[in-house]
Formats: structure tokens, C-alpha cells, sequence
């Protein structure tokens, strides 16, 4: 793998509660107050619609369901200036070391980059990258078409967590229109061994390729199930390893040690939440062939692009990162509602938990300094419409505003007549009824009405729209990052647990409690038992 120079961000950005900006949005919420009403805001505004909606590239976003007004975004903006958002970003696509706790240049935008572009800025060793990042693309799409076309393989498991999982698992299960049948794609990623052992349970060795996806090669859980898979493999008779097991990762010597030496490479400038593109991705090629995953990369490009040139008010990933700052900030709101109105995203408020708290929960600057102010919310949710019939009681009536956020596909590909028209009226009502409310004299009927959401419209499901969309939310995470002044490319926050474990293990056979704390040892003895 190839390593390049790497230079550091030198001026350090201005902390967002240091800024002009931040104590005048703090002013205009209290004028805003609780009085803002969705209701009125439209009534006096014909134009609120238009201004906080718009178009970008393969992905229509409406606005203008929030609790906002246009003062608020000029505000918004001011602060993204005065954080240097833009130079910021600058620096993240033109290969700088952003991710400064691991002296990292942060370049999954360099994954979609069309080969020889280069672009204002780049820093030295780039343009290498981008020629290496093609010459592996062009490998492992070459991979997937020889396995597409391999009869005898039938059965693909991709083994791997977190980055090296949800994209893949996610993307596979969105773009199943484009999928060619017969070939059974599995994702298994927990340690817990009924997962794997599910999926064993109805494979043939012969017949069975396993992808083991792992950034550092290192990560427990999937060294686990890749030795037990190895273990069953050779167990069932099989021998060919180079032909039945490939590896992706960035860790190609890690990968030889366990004896698997067909390898897709990626580099450590690739965080594990951001490596859909890179050869992570490899189980949707080929689940949707080199051209599909080659359309998805570009519909990939062009929301890099449009983040990068469009200006602040009309670029959506800035306008929905600093919607984000806004809620969480100076409105208060914990969390953030994920409903995809397509069956084929259901993966997707999973990816996007980690993409955006695995990011953004952080709670020291880059200076490693405590932040007085709040950072990611909690994500969560379940495609529509199943969650209208869970939790969609709380949205509509609890005690707390979580905004809401719809994605929704104009053109089904399916031929079920009557379906889609009902899926999308139920994706305009919810977000309807959560603005417009209903007066009933009956508390218990009533519902007030004014609560926020979000819709972004996909035209169809199509491979080069995911991208958009997946592209659409990194760029948004880093904005709120970018102005929130913490590293949302690290995870240091997932290590003690681990460290822990690796403790705890040998204890649960030795039954040795000494130096846990109570609850702990009490829970370790109760798992020994019988
Ligand atoms: O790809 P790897 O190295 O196995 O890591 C898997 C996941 O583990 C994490 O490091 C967190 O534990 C994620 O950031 C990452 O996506």
C-alpha cells in the first residue's frame, strides 16, 4: 500500500462558541422563541417553500418543514464562516492530515474520483493515490465479474463490523432491483456464533466464497468468525483457500498470517465508516455488477463536487449540517428521526448511526479540550411505514420534538399496482400531520401540530442515487463536525470496551473476580453457574 507525505491543518479553525455568530443565533431562538409556528411561517411567506428547498445533484431535499427561517440560515452560515467550514473542507478534499489524533489525511472522496482529475489544491502524492485507488478498483471490479460468472459459487459471506459491514449490507439490500439473481449473498458480522453458525448451517464449501472485510485485520470479532469459517471450510473438505476466501482490508500482511492471500487493498486514509467505496464494497459489486458500482461511485462524485463549488446557501450538505447545529444547539433536541419510505433502505438508519455518532459523539475539540456545548444527537429509526405504527405516537404526541426525517423514491421498480402511491401518501401525511397538528377539544385526540421534518426525494433507487445520498450524509456530518471543532474522523471512544473484554474473557473461564467491581463479578458469577 502506498503511503504519502501528509501535511497538517496549521491554523486552527475558530471554536463555534467563539464566534460573532454563535451569541446572535443564540439571540434570534430567543426571539424566534416557542411562538415560531410552521403553520403561520407558511401562511405569511408564499415563498418559504422554494427558498428552503432545493435540488442537488440526484437528490431533492425539502427544507421547509423545520422550525427555521431564512434569518436563521444567514446566521447558520455566518457560523459556518467564521469556522471555516469551507477551508475546512478544502483541506479534507485536498488530502490534508485532518484526522489529527491519527496524523491522517481523510480521502474516501478520492474513492469516487474520476482517475487523472486532478483538482485545485491537491497536495503532493494525490494524483499516486487516485492512480492506485483506480488500478485496485479496476482489480476487484474484474473480481467480481470473474465471480458473477463462476456457476459453482452460489453462496457469498461477507464477514466483517461497523464500516467494514453496514455500507455493504446497506447498499446490497438498497439496490436489490439491480441485483442479478441466484447467487445468496450473507453479512454476518456479531462474535455471537449463532450468527455464523445460521449461515454455515445451510452452505456447501465448494460452493461458498467468503469475503473477510477488515480495515486493520485486527478487529476481534471478525478475526473470530474468519477462523471459524476457515476451520468449517476445511472441516467440510475444502482446500482451495486462495479460490474460496478473499480478503479486504488494509492489512494484506495480517490477512497472509491467517493464510489468505487473495487481497483487495484500501489505505489508512479510508475510515472504517467511510470505506463503501473503497474495496470494502466488494459483495455489491458483485451483487450489482462493475458498471452499477462504477455509477454509484459517480453519483458519489457528483455530490463531492457539488459540496465542493456550490456556494454556502444553496449547498445541501452545509444547509443540512448546520439544520443539525441549529436543533442541536440552539433548539435543544437530542435526536434525530431516520424513516426511509423504501423497504430497500431499511438498512440504512443503521449506517447511518454510525456514520454520524461514531463521527460526531465527541466531547473534546482537537485540542483534546472539553466542548461546552452539545455534539452528535442520537439517531434511530425504522422504515415507514412500520414505524408509524411503533413509535410515530411519540413523534405526533410525546412531551419531546425529535425531527423527523423522510426519504422517499418517486419510481418504484417493482409492478405491484397500487403499493407505491400508498407508500408515498403515507411519506406526505406523516410529515403533514406532524406540521399541521388537529384541534380536538379531547386532549387525548389532540395534536399540536408544529413538529419538525425533513424529506429528501429520490427520483428512483437507482445505483448513482444512493451514492448521492450516502455521499449527501457524509459531507453533512462533516459540516456539523467542522463547526462543532471536533475530529469526527476518529473512534477512540470504542477502545476501552474492547480493552476490557480481552480481560474479562479468560475470567469467565477461570471464574477470578479480583480487583472487578461488584456488579461486575456478581454478573461474571451468575454466567458461570450451571
Ligand atoms: O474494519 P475493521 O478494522 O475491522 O473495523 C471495524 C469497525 O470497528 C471500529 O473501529 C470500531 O470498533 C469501526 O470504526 C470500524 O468500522
Amino acid at each position: 500500500m502506498g503511503f504519502r507525505t501528509i501535511s497538517t491543518v496549521t491554523t486552527m479553525p475558530t471554536r463555534c462558541d467563539q464566534t460573532v455568530a454563535w451569541p446572535l443565533l443564540h439571540a434570534h431562538r430567543s426571539r424566534l422563541g416557542d411562538a415560531f409556528d410552521l403553520r403561520t411561517a407558511f401562511a405569511s411567506d408564499p415563498h418559504r417553500f422554494d427558498a428552503l428547498s432545493q435540488q442537488a445533484p440526484l437528490c431533492f431535499a425539502d427544507l421547509s418543514k423545520n422550525l427555521w427561517t431564512a434569518e436563521t440560515e444567514t446566521l447558520l452560515q455566518r457560523l459556518a464562516e467564521e469556522c471555516g467550514v469551507p477551508q475546512q473542507r478544502d483541506a479534507m478534499l485536498r488530502g490534508a492530515a485532518i484526522n489529527q489524533t491519527e496524523q491522517r489525511a481523510v480521502l474516501h472522496t478520492l474513492l469516487r474520483r474520476p482517475r487523472g482529475l486532478a483538482l485545485p489544491g491537491d497536495l503532493p502524492g494525490v494524483a499516486a493515490d487516485l492512480e492506485r485507488v483506480h488500478d485496485t478498483l479496476d482489480a476487484m471490479l474484474a473480481y467480481a465479474e470473474r465471480v458473477r460468472a463462476d456457476a459453482a459459487i452460489t453462496d457469498v459471506v461477507h464477514i466483517g463490523i461497523g464500516g467494514s459491514d453496514l455500507g455493504p449490507q446497506m447498499a446490497v439490500l438498497a439496490l436489490e432491483a439491480q441485483r442479478a439473481p441466484g447467487r445468496r449473498l450473507h453479512f454476518v458480522s456479531n462474535v455471537d456464533g449463532h450468527e455464523l453458525a445460521a449461515v454455515l448451517a445451510g452452505l456447501q464449501a465448494q460452493h461458498t466464497l467468503f469475503l473477510i472485510a477488515s480495515k486493520t485485520f485486527t478487529t476481534v470479532e471478525t478475526m473470530t468468525n474468519a477462523r471459524s469459517a476457515l476451520a468449517w471450510f476445511q472441516a467440510q473438505g475444502g482446500q482451495d483457500v486462495a479460490r474460496h476466501f478473499a480478503a479486504l482490508t488494509t492489512n494484506i500482511e495480517g490477512a497472509a498470517a491467517l493464510g489468505i492471500t487473495t487481497t483487495f487493498g484500501f489505505w489508512d486514509w479510508v475510515g472504517g465508516r467511510y470505506s463503501l467505496w473503497s474495496a470494502i464494497g466488494l459483495p455489491l459489486a458483485i451483487a450489482i455488477g462493475a458498471a452499477a458500482f462504477r455509477e454509484m461511485l459517480a453519483g458519489a462524485f457528483a455530490m463531492d463536487e457539488h459540496f465542493r463549488l456550490a456556494p454556502l446557501a444553496r449547498n445541501l450538505p452545509v444547509r443540512l449540517g448546520l439544520l443539525d447545529v441549529w436543533y442541536r444547539n440552539f433548539m435543544g433536541f437530542g435526536s434525530r428521526c431516520i424513516a426511509p419510505y423504501h423497504a430497500g433502505l431499511r438498512r440504512l438508519p443503521a449506517y447511518l448511526q454510525q456514520l454520524e455518532m461514531e463521527s460526531n459523539g465527541k466531547r473534546v475539540d482537537m485540542a483534546g479540550q472539553p466542548v461546552p456545548y452539545s455534539t452528535a444527537p442520537v439517531l434511530w429509526g425504522e422504515p415507514g411505514t412500520n414505524g408509524q405504527h411503533a413509535f410515530f405516537q411519540m413523534l405526533h404526541q410525546g412531551t419531546d420534538i425529535v425531527p423527523l426525517e423522510i426519504m422517499a423514491v418517486r419510481r418504484a421498480t417493482h409492478a405491484l399496482p397500487g403499493h407505491h402511491a400508498q407508500l408515498l401518501a403515507n411519506a406526505l401525511a406523516q410529515a403533514q400531520a406532524l406540521m399541521l397538528g388537529r384541534t380536538q377539544a379531547d386532549g387525548h385526540r389532540h395534536f399540536p401540530g408544529n413538529r419538525p421534518s425533513t424529506f429528501l426525494l429520490l427520483d428512483a433507487l437507482t445505483p448513482g442515487a444512493l451514492g448521492a445520498l450516502v455521499a449527501l450524509y457524509e459531507h453533512r456530518v462533516f459540516v456539523s463536525g467542522a463547526v462543532w471543532g471536533i475530529n469526527s474522523f476518529d473512534q477512540w471512544g470504542v477502545e476501552l470496551g474492547k480493552v476490557l473484554a480481552r480481560d474479562l474473557e479468560p475470567r469467565l473461564a477461570s471464574g477470578d473476580v479480583a480487583g472487578l467491581d461488584p456488579s461486575t463479578a456478581g454478573l461474571l458469577q451468575r454466567m458461570r453457574a450451571a
